[in-house]
């Protein structure tokens, strides 16, 4: 894979699927990202035996190639940016100015950047992934899993191309997270475009990064690259279009002022590599040329050569759909179970860990007889998603930050929920203390019964803001009890006073 990294090995030779001990576990769990290791602690903590099957480094790609490795590269820049924003801090970075000439581009010092990066990345290594499982009792083998018959999963070692048979008592948990969709335009195959992959794992500094898709990785990476010195071009459908279209149009301008060019409306139509050159051709017969093109286009489930047909599941690449309890609805008698990205319901490291708590619980309460859903639904219990679908909490790290829980108006609308919109301008003390001339934006979507249902918040450091949002959907809490709720003086989260007294009026 990595075209900028070749020295990163992602299939480690250890613990080869030939050297398990057992052919016979409790759970077999194919996938060891966020939501595989998850489900694999959780059925351990229930007193069931456990294998974890990973094909490249046990983690999955949170650690190695997107949410870990992606934040810890955008925030650098972005303590720099804030120190800018503070008086007194602002005048120390004058002075260095004063004294030292214009700070280079970018301000960041790349070095330090990229070490940071590899250090949380653990340098594309495993060991500590696999070491964590084996302490908790867990059987991690490295090969690639597929399904060949009820409760049975086949392992093939990458380097020997052996296969072993594994039988599963009670559950096959599928957790192989998602890939990048690459849409088919003339030429791309052949241009050495990067994924993801290589956009967070990069020790270099395009000179022209055009990016395909506006969507959260998108947005944040011509953040990034715009702040690390690329000149950046971003052509989308559309901006962020599964948030409100608020923060569209706020993350399409800022990108803009920021002086990323950004182009919407377009379709790719050509793509040719010359040497270090790559031009596209865009649908209004116009042609750009730049030094490098990431595909950010979205993602399908991974579950290509995973023969799941053989069990009359979704056909490779389709999100596997799943009950509350992340049973695939699909398969008869309840055995096969599907948490995380590949199930397609909220593609997120926290989701996928919420899910695997879940089908944990499940599969062991099912083992031992004790699963009633019906009765489980209507209380808290931690065997239902409760709140899957309307209580999905996000943070994108772009420039300003945007957090968002719970539905859009339009979603809202899809699921036949009468909803009206409040929304603030963020302002106050505390905002002003955290920054100079801080400019930030809030919005609450609440149904007719004046619960809130959806919650936006954009502007620096606010991604952390969210989450009183949060708890208030997943408590159903209304405009009237929310009043109540008083932040702390001064602070960011007096915006929610805001938000409050400006119910009073909307
Ligand atoms: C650039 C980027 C940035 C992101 N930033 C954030 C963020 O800031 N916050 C956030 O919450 N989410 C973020 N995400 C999303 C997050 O990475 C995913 O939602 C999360 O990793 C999903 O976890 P998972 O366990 O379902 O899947 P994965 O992490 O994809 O893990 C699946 C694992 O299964 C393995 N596997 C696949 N097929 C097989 C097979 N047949 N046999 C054995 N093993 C197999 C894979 O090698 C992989 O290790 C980001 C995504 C990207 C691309
Ligand atoms: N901070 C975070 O939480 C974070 C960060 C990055 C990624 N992620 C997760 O990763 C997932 C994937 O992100 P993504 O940005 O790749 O996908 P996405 O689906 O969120 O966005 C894709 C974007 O590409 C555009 N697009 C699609 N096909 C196109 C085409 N042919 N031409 C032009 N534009 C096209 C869409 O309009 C959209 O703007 C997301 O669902 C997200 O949950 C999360």
């Amino acid at each position: 894979m990595s075209s900028t990294r070749p020295e990163i090995n992602i299939y480690p030779k250890n613990y080869s699927p030939s050297d398990l001990q057992s052919r016979i576990y409790d759970v077999v769990i194919i996938g060891g990202g966020p939501a595989g290791e998850t489900t694999a602690a959780g059925v351990i903590r229930g007193g069931l035996s456990a294998l974890l099957i990973e094909s490249e480094l046990a983690g999955g790609e949170c650690p190695y190639w997107a949410c870990v490795p992606s934040k810890a590269l955008l925030r650098a820049s972005e303590a720099i940016s804030s120190a800018n924003t503070v008086g007194g801090a602002r005048q120390r970075l004058e002075a260095l100015t004063a004294k030292y000439g214009e700070p280079p581009k970018p301000e960041v010092n790349l070095e330090g950047l990229w070490a940071r990066r590899d250090m949380f990345a653990h340098d594309w290594t495993d060991d500590f992934q696999v070491k964590g499982m084996q302490s908790i009792g867990v059987d991690i083998t490295h090969g690639f899993g597929r399904v060949c018959g009820t409760k049975k999963v086949v392992i093939r070692d990458w380097y020997s191309g052996g296969e072993v048979e594994i039988q599963a008592k009670y559950a096959v948990v599928v957790a192989t997270g998602s890939a990048p969709i690459i849409p088919s335009i003339e030429g791309l195959g052949d241009s050495m475009y990067w994924t993801t992959r290589e956009a967070v794992s990069a020790k270099e500094v395009p000179d022209h990064l055009i990016i395909l898709g506006a969507g959260a990785v998108g947005t944040e990476m011509a953040t990034l690259y715009n702040q690390l010195g690329s000149k950046v071009t971003l052509i989308s459908n559309s901006v962020l279009p599964k948030l409100v279209p608020e923060v569209g149009k706020t993350i399409g301008e800022s990108l803009a002022k920021a002086g990323v060019d950004v182009k919407l409306g377009l379709n790719m139509t050509k793509v040719s590599r010359e040497g270090s050159k790559i031009r596209v051709s865009l649908s209004d017969k116009s042609l750009i040329e730049g030094t490098q093109l990431l595909i950010a286009t979205g993602r399908r489930a991974r579950t290509i050569g995973m023969t799941l047909d053989s069990i009359h599941a979704p056909a490779e690449g389709a999100w596997i759909e799943v009950d509350d309890s992340m049973c695939a609805k699909a398969v008869l008698d309840g055995w096969l179970y599907a948490v995380g990205d590949v199930n397609g319901q909220a593609l997120m490291t926290h989701i996928a860990k919420y899910q695997a708590k879940i089908a944990s619980r499940a599969i062991v309460a099912r083992y031992k007889g004790t699963y009633d859903f019906e009765l489980r639904a209507k209380e808290w219990d931690k065997l239902v998603a409760k709140p899957a679908g309307h209580a999905i909490a996000q943070s994108v790290f772009t420039d300003p930050q945007v957090a968002t829980c719970g539905l859009t108006p339009a979603q809202a609308a899809i699921r036949g929920i009468k909803t009206r919109t409040i929304s603030v301008q963020m302002s106050g003390p505390g905002t002003w203390l955290h920054a100079d001339g801080y400019k930030g934006w809030a919005q609450w979507v609440v149904d007719e019964h004046d619960r809130l249902v959806g919650a936006t918040f954009a502007g620096r450091d606010v991604v952390d803001l969210v989450h009183a949002s949060t708890t208030a959907i997943v408590g159903r809490m209304t405009l009237n009890q929310m009043w109540h709720v008083t932040p702390p003086f001064p602070t960011m989260s007096e915006v929610y006073t805001a938000l409050s007294e400006a119910a009073e009026t909307a």
